[in-house]
């Protein structure tokens, strides 16, 4: 047989550079740690689930662990904006609408009160004052996170990556990862070159068990496609940010159903994004053939009884995925065999915001520190019942 060219040494090997790659790359490329991101298309792309112009970013969690990060997230995208000189944040407020006595609209005042997170409280009688051409639904409470707003998603994507390669860092897109072969030095081969790496990090987004099997961990992971959806406004700029109109999330709009989130209109003039926070399972690389719309009849409804200054038919639809775990938080560990892969993976449809966070505790895994967060919220032991290994 013969000898396959193996090429140099890095200190850290990072698969896929969507944004949680791409912000652990930087990290790592900051911490002169000698770094390849490998990116199976062609940047930028959009078949992931980082493609997109914009995203909501708030503090508005039930989740206290979910707080403390973002609080450092924060700080970390005003630093990314400084470093970049571009601007990555657009603060618009975030209204939030949910069943006022209903457990999780409670718990999630309980948090914002206990890390008093600068929130406006709407009473019935002064919500249409404040929130014009919003219909609030009956038995439903509302908040403001005032500091809550918009990510320019795919501006932010750009920004990082140039970063990373403005640190030394090396990125290699157009290169398909094939094999992973665990050890002290990781191999990695992609459809183009063999790489080695003293660590390895995971960050494949809806990809990540495909991945993984070369490591023989399959973690319970739900891939679903997204029809994002834009609707147009009868009378331009109703719900624009040129108009203060904030970011909202109606919770639980019916027993059974996911959320509903929207975000003023900015992107495209006159269109205002209203999507469902779940979609139909799909393969990752079959996602065009799911054609389910099911969600889209759910938000037809939606639109109608709670925007009434939209077009009650979607007007764009794009598609992005979500890759879910069964308790929706997070994964950010190590490899439960080998200590110098570390997995971050099932962002659930809510990682964006915190990219700049996780990049830096997946970085210090990574590097063999400490964690200046606590992961255990996030650790593959807790699927114990569901994690197939064939190890
Ligand atoms: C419609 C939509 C709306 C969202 N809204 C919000 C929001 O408002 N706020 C928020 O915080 N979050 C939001 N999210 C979630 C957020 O965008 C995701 O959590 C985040 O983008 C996940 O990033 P990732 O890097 O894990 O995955 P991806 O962006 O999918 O990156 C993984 C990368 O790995 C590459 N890859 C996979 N396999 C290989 C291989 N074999 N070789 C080389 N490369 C490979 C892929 O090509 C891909 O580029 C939303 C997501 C969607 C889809
Ligand atoms: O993460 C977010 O903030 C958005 C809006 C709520 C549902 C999912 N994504």
């Amino acid at each position: 047989m013969a000898a396959q060219y193996v090429g140099s040494l890095y200190d850290c090997i990072v698969i896929g550079a969507g944004i949680q790659g791409s912000c652990t790359a930087y990290q790592l490329a900051k911490n002169k740690q000698k770094t390849l991101l490998l990116e199976q298309f062609v940047l930028p792309h959009s078949r992931g689930s980082s493609h997109g112009q914009t995203r909501v970013i708030r503090k508005t969690y039930e989740e206290d662990f979910y707080v403390q990060m973002m609080h450092e997230s924060y700080e970390l995208w005003a630093q990314l904006e400084r470093e970049a000189g571009v601007e990555l944040y657009r603060r618009t407020g975030l209204l939030v609408m949910g069943p006022e006595n209903g457990e999780g609209f409670s718990r999630l005042k309980a948090t914002m009160q206990r890390h008093k997170i600068p929130t406006v409280f709407l009473e019935k009688q002064e919500f249409s004052q404040h929130i014009p051409n919003v219909n609030l639904a009956d038995g439903n409470g509302a908040l403001i996170d005032t500091f809550a707003g918009v990510l320019y998603a795919d501006r932010a994507l750009r920004a990082v990556q140039r970063l990373f390669q403005s640190c030394g860092g090396v990125i290699k897109d157009g290169e398909k990862v094939i094999d992973i072969r665990p050890g002290a030095e990781v191999t990695v081969t992609t459809d183009s070159g063999v790489y080695r790496g003293r660590s390895l990090v995971i960050t494949a987004g809806p990809w990540a068990n495909t991945l993984l099997r070369h490591t023989g961990l399959q973690l319970p992971l739900k891939v679903v496609k997204i029809n994002v959806c834009y609707w147009k406004e009868e009378i331009p700029g109703t719900y624009s940010v040129g108009q203060s109109f904030p970011c909202f999330i109606e919770m639980e709009p019916k027993e059974g159903e996911y959320d509903i989130y929207g975000l003023p209109s900015n992107e495209y003039p006159g269109l205002m994004k209203v999507c469902y926070h779940m979609g139909s399972e799909t393969e990752p690389d079959e996602r065009d053939k799911q054609t389910d719309r099911g969600d889209i009849d759910i938000l037809v409804r939606f639109v109608t009884r709670c925007l009434p200054g939209l077009v009650p038919v979607p007007a764009v639809v794009e598609s992005c995925m979500y890759t879910v775990t069964p308790d929706h938080n997070f994964v950010l560990d190590s490899h439960p065999t080998y200590g110098n892969i570390i997995i971050g993976a099932g962002f659930s449809g809510h990682g964006f915001k915190f990219g700049p966070i996780i990049g830096k505790l997946l970085s210090q895994l990574a590097m063999g520190q400490v964690p200046s967060h606590d992961l255990s919220p996030f650790r593959i032991q807790r699927f114990q019942s569901h994690a197939r290994s064939s190890l």
